[in-house]
C-alpha cells in the first residue's frame, strides 16, 4: 500500500484535478489519497472568517468567490446526472460554512474551535469531489481516525488511539480512498486542526500507521533543489536526501514539505518520494534514512531566508554567570518569538540570534524588560538590532566526513567581498549557517552554489570598457573559445556590461557577443564612466572582472573602488600601473588583501608573457639586475620601415592603420609609452620608481606634441627630410636606430640609439618587441623574451588569458 498526498496546486483546477487521478490510476497497489483544499482556499475561508469577526460585509464576497471556485470545477469535472449529485453534496457543505461564517459576523465572535470547524472545509470539499471523480474510489474522514487533544489551532495526536482507530478502518481494504488532509477531532468528536502543513502531517500519519511502502508527496515543484531556482537559475533536483538533511532545508525555506511531519514516516523509516504533479515523468527527490554515500557531494543544498533581524545582547557583566541564556530564550519563548539561529562566542560577552523582523521590536523588547536590572547596572550595555540580513545555510550529512568544508566556504564568500555577520554550525555538522545583508543573498547563494560545484561550470561575469581595436578583438576572440572553453574547462565566460565613449549597457543576465553592438546602440543608456563603475559595484555580481581596454586617462579612484568592491581588473591600459608609486602600490594592495586579481600583463609588449615571467623570476627569489628592451611596437615599426622610398611620416600613419600606435600616436613618439612600460618592468622587479626618475631622450621637438592632433599631422611630414638624411647615413654605417629602454644601478633611461650588427636589437623585425632581463641567475646570458609587441589581436589575447587567470584555472 501507498500513501499519496496531492498539495493545493495540485488540486487547484479542473485541468490539474484530472492529472491528480491519471496519476492514482496508474499505480498498481492500493492507495490512500490525501489532498489538501483547492489552492488558496483555506486562506481564503480564514479570511472570510476575519473579516466577518470584524463586522464587514466583505466576508459574503470572500463567500461568494469560494463557492464559485468550487462550482467551475464541479462543472468542468463531472456530466449529467453525477453533476446534480456531487453539486448538491458540495452545495450543502458551502451552505453549512457559509451559515457558521454568519454566526460569526452576527456574535462578533471567533473562537479557535470555531475556526478549527471552518478551517478544515476546504479539505473536507476537495475530497469529496476527488473522490467522486475517481471511480470507485471510497472518501474517508480522516477527521475521526486522527484523535488529537483539544488544543484548537494546533492539536496534538494521540498516536496510540489514531493508529488502531486507522489500522481498523483499514483493515482488509484494498483498492483507493480519498482522505482530507489537515483535519482531525477530539474525544468529543468536534473539529480540530493539524497547524501548518497539516496535509503532509495526514499523509505522514496514514503511512506509519499502515506501515505502507511509500509516502508520496505530490507538489508543484520537481522536488528539493540545490537552491532556490527563482535566484540560481543552475539549480537542479537533489535526488535522494536524508530525513535530516530534508528536514534541514525545509527549516531554511525550501518549503517544499513542513519539518514536522516527516516525523512519523521517520520514526518507521517510510521513504518519501516528492514529485511533481504537473510533471511527473521527473524523478522527483527521495527521502529516506542516512546512508553516506562516498560519491555523493559533501553539500546537498543551500537554502536561505530573508527579512531576518539579528540581535545582540552584549556586556562584560554576562562573562561566566549562569541563566543568562536560560532568561534570554525564555523571555523570546513567552512572546512565543522562533529562535531561527544562535551564536555565542566562547568568551561570553556577547549572544547574538536571529528572528524574524516582524518579531524583533517584540524581542528587543522583551530582552529589555527581563534584563532590566542588569542593563541598569551595566552588566549589559547593549542591546543591538541589524535588520534587513538573510540566513544562508549549507546543509549535507557528507560533511561530516569531509575537512576542509569551511575552509573552502569562508574563502570563497570573502573573495567576493561578502561580509559575513554571524556564523553557527552545530556539533552535528550537518549545517553550517550564516548571516548576510540581504543585499549581499544573490551573490552569496551564487558563489556557494558554484564552489560547491553544485554546478558544472565555473563563471566570470566580464564588465568591458573600451571595444575599440582591442576590446573589438577581445569580444570576436571569446565569441570564438566560449564554447570549448565551456565544453572543456567548464569555464563560462559571460559578458554583463560593456560600454564605450558613448554608450554603455548593463545586464545581469548577459549580453549576446553576437550583435551586442546593434544592442548597445539600441538600448545603450549615454556612457558616463561614474555611473557605469557605480552599476557594476551596486550589481554585485559574484566572480567578476573589469576589464579596461580603453586608454582614458580617468581618476586612479576607478580602479581602487572597483577592487574595494572585490570586482577584480585585467586592464590593456597602461595609465594605472604607470601612475604614481603610490597609487600602483596601493591597488596592488588592494587586490591582494581582497583575494582577487589586479593583472595588466598586455601592459608590456602587449600579448608576451613579459610580466609573468618577471613575477616568477622575483617570486623564485631572482634578483633583476639590468633591463634592456625595445619595447614600442610602433616605433621599432617606423624605424624599420622607413626608407627612401616611405617617409617617417607616412610610416607613422601605417603604424597607425596596423593598430599598433596608441589612440593618440604622440604617446608612442614623444617616448611616453615606453616610459610607462620601463616603469611597470622596474616596478615589478621589486624597486621603487617614478615617472620623474626616468631620463627621456626624445627623437622628435616638443613642439610637435603641444598643439592639436590636425596641427601634429601637418606639420610632421617636415622632418622627413632630416630623417632621410640621417637615416642613410646611419645605412651606410650599417646600424640602425632603435629607441631603447634601460634600467640598471636605479638608473632608468629611455631614448633613441644607434645599433650595431651583432647587437640583439639589430635584427629586430616589424613591429617586435625584446626583453632582454640580466637577473642573479640569469648572468652570464641575460634571458631574452621576444616577438609581436603590439597589435590589436596579440593584445586581445593577452587580454583574454588574463582574465582566464581570473577565473584560476
Ligand atoms: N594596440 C596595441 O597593440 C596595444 C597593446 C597593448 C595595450 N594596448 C592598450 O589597449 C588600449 C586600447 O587600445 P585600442 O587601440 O583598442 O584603442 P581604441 O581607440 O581602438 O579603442 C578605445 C575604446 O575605448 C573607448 N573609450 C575611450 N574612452 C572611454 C571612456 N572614458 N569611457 C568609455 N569608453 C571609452 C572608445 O570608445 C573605444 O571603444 C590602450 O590603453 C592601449 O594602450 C594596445
Ligand atoms: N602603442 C603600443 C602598443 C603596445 O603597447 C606600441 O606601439 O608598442
Amino acid at each position: 500500500m501507498k500513501v499519496l498526498k496531492f498539495g493545493g496546486t495540485s488540486v487547484g483546477s479542473a485541468e490539474n484535478i484530472r492529472k491528480v487521478k491519471q496519476i492514482v490510476k496508474s499505480q498498481p497497489d492500493d492507495v490512500v489519497v490525501v489532498v489538501s483544499a483547492l489552492g488558496g482556499i483555506t486562506d481564503k475561508i480564514l479570511n472570510a472568517a476575519k473579516m466577518a469577526v470584524l463586522g464587514t460585509e466583505y466576508f459574503n464576497t470572500e463567500i461568494t468567490e469560494i463557492r464559485t471556485r468550487h462550482e467551475v470545477v464541479v462543472d468542468d469535472l463531472f456530466e449529467g446526472e453525477q453533476k446534480l449529485e456531487v453539486w448538491e453534496e458540495v452545495s450543502l457543505l458551502l451552505d453549512e460554512l457559509a451559515r457558521i461564517i454568519r454566526g460569526v459576523s452576527m456574535i462578533g465572535e471567533l473562537t479557535p474551535k470555531t475556526m478549527d470547524k471552518i478551517g478544515g472545509f476546504g479539505e473536507r470539499l476537495s475530497s469529496y469531489i476527488i473522490a467522486q471523480f475517481i471511480d470507485h474510489a471510497k472518501w474517508i474522514d480522516a477527521s475521526q481516525m486522527i484523535k488529537t487533544d483539544s488544543a484548537f489551532g494546533r492539536a496534538l495526536v494521540d498516536f496510540k488511539l489514531t493508529n488502531q482507530l486507522i489500522q481498523d478502518a483499514f483493515s482488509g481494504f484494498s483498492g483507493i480512498c480519498v482522505a482530507p488532509g489537515f483535519v482531525s477531532s477530539n474525544s468529543a468528536g468536534e473539529y480540530t486542526t493539524l497547524g501548518r502543513g497539516g496535509s503532509d502531517y495526514t499523509a505522514s500519519i496514514f503511512a506509519a500507521a499502515l506501515n505502507v511502502s511509500v509516502l508520496e508527496i505530490w507538489t508543484d515543484v520537481d522536488g528539493f533543489m540545490t537552491a532556490d531556482p527563482r535566484i540560481i537559475r543552475k539549480a537542479y533536483t537533489i535526488e535522494s536526501l536524508s530525513y535530516s538533511e530534508a528536514m534541514e532545508l525545509s527549516h531554511f525555506g525550501a518549503k517544499v514539505i513542513y519539518p514536522p511531519t516527516i516525523l512519523p514516516v521517520y520514526q518507521k523509516n517510510i521513504p518519501v518520494q516528492i514529485k511533481n504533479t504537473l510533471r511527473p515523468e521527473g524523478e522527483g527527490s527521495l527521502i529516506r534514512s542516512s546512508q553516506p554515500n562516498g560519491k555523493d557531494r559533501p553539500i546537498k543544498g543551500i537554502s536561505s531566508i530573508s527579512n531576518i533581524s539579528l540581535i545582540t545582547v552584549q556586556g562584560l557583566g554576562m562573562v561566566g554567570v549562569t541563566g543568562i541564556s536560560m532568561r534570554l530564550f525564555g523571555a523570546l519563548a513567552r512572546e512565543n518569538i522562533n529562535v531561527i539561529l544562535i551564536s555565542q562566542a566562547s568568551s561570553e560577552n556577547s549572544i547574538s540570534f536571529a528572528v524574524d523582523t516582524l518579531k524583533a521590536e517584540t524581542a528587543e523588547e522583551a530582552i529589555r524588560i527581563e534584563f532590566d536590572r542588569e542593563i541598569t547596572g551595566q552588566q549589559i550595555n547593549k542591546i543591538e538590532v541589524e535588520n534587513e540580513l538573510s540566513i544562508v545555510a549549507i546543509v549535507g550529512e557528507n560533511m561530516k566526513h569531509t575537512t576542509g568544508i569551511a575552509g573552502k566556504l569562508f574563502n570563497t564568500i570573502g573573495k567576493n567581498g561578502i561580509n559575513i555577520i554571524a556564523i553557527a554550525q552545530g556539533a552535528s555538522e550537518l549545517n553550517i549557517s550564516w548571516v548576510v545583508k540581504d543585499s549581499d543573498l544573490r551573490k552569496t547563494l551564487n558563489v556557494v552554489h558554484e564552489s560547491f560545484f553544485l554546478s558544472e561550470n565555473v563563471e566570470v561575469n566580464i564588465f568591458l570598457l573600451g571595444i575599440g581595436l582591442v576590446g573589438g578583438n577581445l569580444l570576436k576572440q571569446i565569441l570564438q573559445q566560449q564554447e570549448k572553453l565551456l565544453k572543456e574547462k567548464h569555464l563560462k565566460l559571460k559578458l554583463v556590461g560593456v560600454a564605450n565613449s558613448k554608450k554603455m549597457l548593463l545586464d545581469r543576465d548577459g549580453i549576446a557577443i553576437e550583435g551586442f553592438k546593434e544592442r548597445l546602440d539600441a538600448e545603450g543608456q549615454a556612457s558616463d564612466l561614474k555611473a557605469y563603475k557605480e552599476a557594476v559595484i551596486r550589481m554585485n555580481i559574484f566572480n567578476s572582472v573589469f576589464v579596461d581596454c580603453t586608454a582614458s586617462d580617468y581618476s586612479s579612484d576607478l580602479y581602487a573602488d572597483l577592487l574595494n568592491a572585490n570586482v577584480s581588473i585585467v586592464t590593456a591600459n597602461k595609465v594605472a600601473a604607470s601612475s604614481d608609486y603610490e597609487n600602483y602600490l596601493k591597488l596592488k594592495k588592494i587586490a591582494k588583501q581582497k583575494g582577487i586579481k589586479f593583472l595588466f600583463e598586455t601592459n608590456v609588449g602587449a600579448g608576451l608573457p613579459i610580466i609573468n615571467t618577471l613575477n616568477d623570476l622575483v617570486n623564485a627569489g631572482d634578483q633583476i639586475l639590468k633591463i634592456e628592451a625595445v619595447l614600442s611596437g610602433t616605433l621599432n615599426f617606423i624605424f624599420n620601415t622607413i626608407s627612401a622610398e616611405v617617409p617617417m611620416s607616412q610610416t607613422i600613419k601605417m603604424a597607425k592603420d596596423e593598430g599598433y600606435s596608441e589612440p593618440d600616436p604622440r604617446v608612442d613618439l614623444s617616448g611616453i609609452d615606453v616610459v610607462r612600460k620601463l616603469l611597470i618592468l622596474v616596478r615589478e622587479s621589486g624597486y621603487k620608481i617614478d615617472r620623474e626618475d626616468v631620463a627621456i631622450n626624445k627623437f622628435i621637438p616638443d613642439a610637435f606634441f603641444d598643439g592639436s592632433m590636425e596641427d601634429f599631422w601637418s606639420g610632421i611630414s617636415g622632418l622627413d627630410a632630416d630623417f632621410e638624411a640621417r637615416r642613410k647615413l646611419l645605412e651606410a654605417e650599417n646600424k640602425c636606430w632603435r629607441f631603447v629602454a634601460k634600467y640598471e644601478n636605479g638608473q632608468a633611461e629611455v631614448g633613441l640609439q644607434e645599433i650595431e650588427q651583432g647587437h640583439p636589437f639589430f635584427d629586430l623585425q616589424g613591429s617586435n618587441n625584446l626583453v632582454m632581463f640580466t637577473t642573479e641567475r640569469y648572468h652570464e646570458f641575460p634571458m631574452i623574451i621576444k616577438g609581436y609587441g603590439a597589435g590589436a589581436e596579440v593584445t586581445a589575447a593577452g587580454v583574454f588569458a588574463d582574465i582566464i587567470r581570473v577565473s584560476n584555472l
